[in-house]
This record gives C-alpha cells, sequence and structure tokens, in this order.
C-alpha cells in the first residue's frame, strides 16, 4: 500500500544498515513504534530508561556504524539528551526520533501533558539543536521525505547525531515513496587543488625532516581513515604512537608501534621518542585536557601536521576541504622511508615492552588486588575480544592493556559520562558480528547509574563478560580531590542477578575477593551460555593503577588554576 512517514523512516533505518533500534514506549510514539514494526528488517529493542536507550544506540552505532533510538515526547527525550550530546562528542551518527504533538494542538490553544504547560511546544527542539548536526521538526507529511533525509544524511555525513520531531498523527499519515537510498549518503570528499596543496606542503616537511613520527588520533575511526594511517605509516617506516582515546585503530603488536602517548603517563618510553621527533604527524587528534594529562602533552606546534576530519594544520597554513583519508592516503604515496624515530626507540628500550606487568601472585588464596585482575583479565582478551571500559580507573588499567591484532578497545573518553557502560555494552553486543566477543570492565559507582540495563543483556541471552570492580566507590575522585562525597552505599553487585533472571533469565552472577577465586569465575564464564556474567572483584579503595595517580594530579593542578586576575 501507500507508503507512511512511519515505514518511509523505517526504511532508510533499514538502508542506513540498521538491523536493530532502541525505544521506551509513550502514548505520543505508539503509532510511530506500530508503523516501526510492519517493517520486519530491523528489530525493536526496548530498553528500561531513554538514557539507557541513548547510551546503547552509542554502543550500537560503535559495533555497527549508526544507530537509532525512538523516545515520547520531553519526558522520555529529555533522558536521552545526555546520551545524544555524548554521541556528539564521540562523533557517533546516533539518530534520536522523539514523537511530539498533535498538529492540530497549537491552533486550538491547547496545554498537553509531558510539557512543562504552556503554549510553547518548540523547546525540544531548540535544545536538541545544540547537541546534533542536524534538528528537524516533521509538522506536516509532505516535508517529511526531505527532513528524514536531510537529518540522516547530515548525521552520517557529519559522524555526528541528528535530531527529528514527528508530530504524533503523522505517524501514520500517507507519504510519498522514498526515492534511490544514494541521494541520502554523500561521502566526505576533499577538493582536489585543495588536497593537491596540502599534500604537497606535508610531502616537503616531512622531506625536511630527520625523524618525523606519526599520532594516531580518536577521529581515524569515525571518518574512515584507519587504513590510510597504516598506509602512510608503512610508507614512512618511523614510529607510531596513538593517543589514548585511538588505543587500538593501529596494531600493537605491528613493529612500528610504539605505545600510547599520553604525556607523564604514556607507555614507557613512547613520551621521550615524541619529544625527541622534529616532526609529528597527528592524524585526527583531539587535544583535550584529559588527552594532554592537563596540557602537559601538547606537540609543539612548530613541529605539528595537524590533520583533522576537513583540513589539515600546518605550523605555518591552514588547508580546508580535505578529506582525512585522501589526505593520508596521498601523502603515502609521496613520502619515502625515515625510521629514525623508530630506530631510536628500539635503542632506548630493545623489543617493544609496553607496559610491563607483575607476575601471578605467589599465594593465590591472598585478597585480590587490581594488578592481579587486570593479569587475569589481559589473558582473556583475544583475536576476537572488544574490551570496552566504564570511565573510572578502568581507563587506565584498560589503556595499558595489550591487545592482540584483531582485538578492539571501547572507551568514550570524549564524553566520560559514567554510566554509559552497561547500555553501551547492551548496544554494542546487540551490533556485534557473529564470532566475536565482548568484554566490560564497570566501576561500582558507574554502574550504580544504569545498572538495570543488565536485565536487558539477560533478556536477550547476551553472552558478554563484565567485570564489575568494586573498589567501594569513586575512586578516580578520590584521587583527583578526596571527600566524604565520594563514599556510596555498596551493593550485592553479583546478588542482583538473579533478581534479574526472574524465572526466564540466564545471567550468572560471581564474587571474587582472591585470585584464585576470579580464576575460577573466569573459568566458569568460559563454560556459560545463554545469558551474561557479572564478576564482582572487589579490591580496596585505594588500590589503584599508578597512572590515574600521575595524571588524577595533572588534571587536579588544570582544574585548580586561579581566575584571571585583570
Ligand atoms: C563520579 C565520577 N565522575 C564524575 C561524573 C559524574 N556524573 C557523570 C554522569 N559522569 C561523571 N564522569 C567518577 S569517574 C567515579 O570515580 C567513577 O567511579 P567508579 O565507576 O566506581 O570507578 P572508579 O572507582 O575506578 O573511579
Amino acid at each position: 500500500g501507500a507508503f507512511t512517514v512511519g515505514n518511509y523512516l523505517a526504511t532508510r533505518l533499514e538502508q542506513i544498515g540498521l538491523k536493530h533500534y532502541f525505544m521506551v514506549p509513550g502514548d505520543y510514539n505508539l503509532v510511530l513504534l506500530d508503523e516501526l514494526l510492519s517493517n520486519r528488517n530491523i528489530e525493536q529493542i526496548g530498553c528500561c530508561n531513554e538514557l539507557n536507550a541513548a547510551y546503547a544506540a552509542d554502543g550500537y552505532a560503535r559495533a555497527n556504524g549508526c544507530g537509532a533510538l525512538i523516545t515520547t515526547f520531553n519526558v522520555g527525550a529529555f533522558s536521552a539528551l545526555n546520551g545524544l550530546a555524548g554521541a556528539y562528542a564521540e562523533r557517533l551518527p546516533v539518530i534520536l526520533v522523539s514523537s511530539g504533538h498533535n498538529t492540530n494542538d497549537p491552533a486550538a490553544n491547547h496545554v498537553l501533558h509531558h510539557t512543562i504547560g504552556t503554549h510553547d511546544f518548540s523547546y525540544q527542539y531548540e535544545m536538541f539543536r545544540h547537541v546534533t548536526c542536524a534538528a528537524v521538526r516533521v509538522l506536516h507529511a509532505d516535508n517529511a521525505p526531505s527532513m528524514i533525509d536531510h537529518a540522516i544524511g547530515t548525521a552520517l555525513h557529519e559522524r555526528k547525531p541528528a535530531y527529528i520531531e514527528i508530530a504524533c498523527n503523522l505517524s501514520d499519515a500517507p507519504c510519498l515513496a522514498p526515492g534511490p537510498f544514494e541521494t541520502v549518503i554523500f561521502q566526505r570528499s576533499s577538493g582536489s587543488s585543495a588536497l593537491d596543496a596540502a599534500v604537497k606542503r606535508a610531502t616537503v616537511l616531512l622531506a625536511e625532516a630527520k625523524k618525523p613520527l606519526l599520532l594516531a588520533g580518536v577521529h581515524l575511526r569515525a571518518f574512515g581513515a584507519i587504513d590510510a594511517f597504516r598506509e602512510l605509516a608503512e610508507a614512512l617506516g618511523c614510529a607510531v604512537a596513538v593517543m589514548p582515546n585511538a588505543k587500538g585503530f593501529f596494531p600493537e603488536e605491528h613493529p612500528q608501534y610504539i605505545g600510547i602517548y599520553w604525556g607523564g603517563v604514556s607507555t614507557p618510553g613512547c613520551e621521550p621518542i615524541v619529544d625527541w621527533a622534529d616532526t609529528i604527524l597527528a592524524a585526527g587528534p583531539m587535544f583535550t585536557d584529559y588527552t594532554t594529562a592537563g596540557w602537559t602533552a601538547l606537540p609543539p606546534p612548530e613541529h605539528l601536521i595537524d590533520a583533522q576530519p576537513g583540513h589539515v594544520r600546518f605550523p605555518d597554513a591552514e588547508c580546508t576541504n580535505v578529506a582525512l583519508a585522501d589526505f593520508l592516503s596521498a601523502v603515502a604515496r609521496k613520502v619515502s622511508p625515515k625510521n629514525a624515530t623508530l630506530e631510536q626507540y628500539r635503542r632506548l628500550m630493545g623489543k617493544p615492552v609496553g607496559e610491563t606487568r607483575p607476575p601471578a601472585s605467589s599465594n593465590p588464596g591472598a585478597a585480590l588486588t587490581r594488578a592481579e585482575l587486570w593479569r587475569q583479565i589481559e589473558q582473556e582478551i583475544d583475536a576476537k575480544t572488544t574490551l570496552l571500559v566504564e570511565t573510572g580507573d578502568s581507563w587506565f588499567n584498560g589503556m595499558y592493556t595489550h591487545l592482540p591484532d584483531g582485538a578492539r578497545f571501547e572507551i568514550e573518553m570524549q564524553w566520560g559520562s559514567i554510566g554509559w557502560a552497561v547500555p553501551a555494552t547492551f548496544g554494542y553486543a546487540m551490533g556485534l558480528e557473529p564470532g566475536r566477543r565482548l568484554i566490560s570492565v564497570i566501576g561500582d559507582g558507574s554502574f550504580q547509574l544504569t545498572a538495570q540495563e543488565v536485565a536487558n543483556i539477560i533478556r536477550h541471552g547476551q553472552e558478554t563478560l563484565v567485570f564489575l570492580v568494586n573498589n567501594r566507590g569513586y575512586v578516580v575522585e578520590s584521587e583527583i580531590h578526596d571527600g566524604p562525597y565520594n563514599y556510596i552505599k555498596n551493593w550485592d553487585y553479583a546478588g542482583l542477578i538473579p533478581a534479574w533472571n526472574a524465572e526466564d533469565g540466564h545471567g550468572l552472577g560471581l564474587k571474587a575477593t582472591t585470585a584464585e577465586e576470579l580464576a575460577s569465575a573466569i573459568e566458569r564464564a568460559r563454560n556459560h551460555h545463554g545469558g551474561p556474567i557479572l564478576i564482582e572483584c572487589q579490591i580496596q579503595h585505594d588500590d589503584c593503577s599508578r597512572q590515574l595517580l600521575k595524571w588524577g594530579a595533572r588534571v587536579a593542578h588544570a582544574n585548580s588554576r586561579p581566575p584571571q586576575q585583570g
């Protein structure tokens, strides 16, 4: 039959590669949910709340390329706002669709439920405009195709979230059939002369350099430039470091890899080489207070070629309208090998050592420590594993965990909103390709924000392994600046799993207070099927990474800069 607005939307969501989308129902969106259900190629996934639905769509987008969620007006969308802004920060194309008021209500001067009780219905749209790259309000069916395509196409081009509001009485209104999909997706391209100019400049600088070095940045994945970066690395033959939120974007077993560059908490031997380089080509970096360890790890501008998603900044010029992948590939074809930085690293460090780990604890019955926990986690990571770490000391412990070729790493360093990890774990696993597995490491403090989404991990039988690090509170905060506010009520975390199982779940909750209890819990996890395994790992509050101590001091110092006088 004729297309409706709802199944126009469903067709586009299917065409951008979604197999699932997340939602919480509400009276405004029930008809839209029916229209979406009529498309059998995409599956409707319920979440416990809309913040979790947004985080799940974020996690799904990390595994699948993009994500979507459906909310009801105001009370649903506003919970999702934090998750949408996080998708913006993390450069993930998450599409939020919120149902809105009936198109007759403004003219009827109605006041409506789920609003702040005024006659202005546009404030939700106004708020979402600030955290999306495109925001549209469909208030007439005629405009639905162009508005929906604009929002979705821009999100995919910009690698940022988009907002689509659809009046509730338009969900099943007739609308034109969608045109060919190619009209929606427009690839990021470079101006040919702009690209030539940028490549020429970079080639000259690299030809003059005696000791160039490559630095991988967080935008490499969002803008499809991971392969181009590797091409350039292998053409140059120089040392390659990665920024903390680009971990895993260059293989850690590659002979040119020299580790994480994170200032004073860099992988041993990495920082001196970055400091020694005379030209650093950073590909897609975000230099922030966190990624520069409180501004202590900023490459000097006079040595820096800063290649961003749409432009390249040189010490003395900026070239715009240049796509990152195009730029890196083109430069790769022009440069000649210069391996001085790699040679120097090998003089200093011998074979790449990465982070040296202490040996297994001599007494397996001793109280579990952070070092032993992560030694055992590292052993679980293989080529099919993704390691997802929540904001907390898990950032630092995960950061220095070795990734075998094929392993992946997920971190939300730019937004850093605790509570992201449980729903993101749910969404990531929903989009995971068959044969791969997910291990998530989540602190007790973060877990308490969105824990209930574990019930949906159980509902869908996802066999995710979750390490719940119970160190009795907010240790990152304690190490930056302690106070009574960093201590929380303890939960029986492993004991929650049977509660969420109820009569039909197959989750497994285990506790580990010693090395041997952890080893046996992991062994049981290997043989558990039909649901997630949550291992509550109990360690001391101050048993944190040395990197957190050093990084925390620098971030605390950056936070405490006095206001500029005068
Ligand atoms: C409270 C807060 N950050 C402040 C914060 C507060 N609220 C939101 C939504 N996001 C945030 N980052 C942070 S990092 C806690 O130490 C996390 O505690 P936990 O999950 O237990 O991990 P660690 O103990 O390893 O730190």
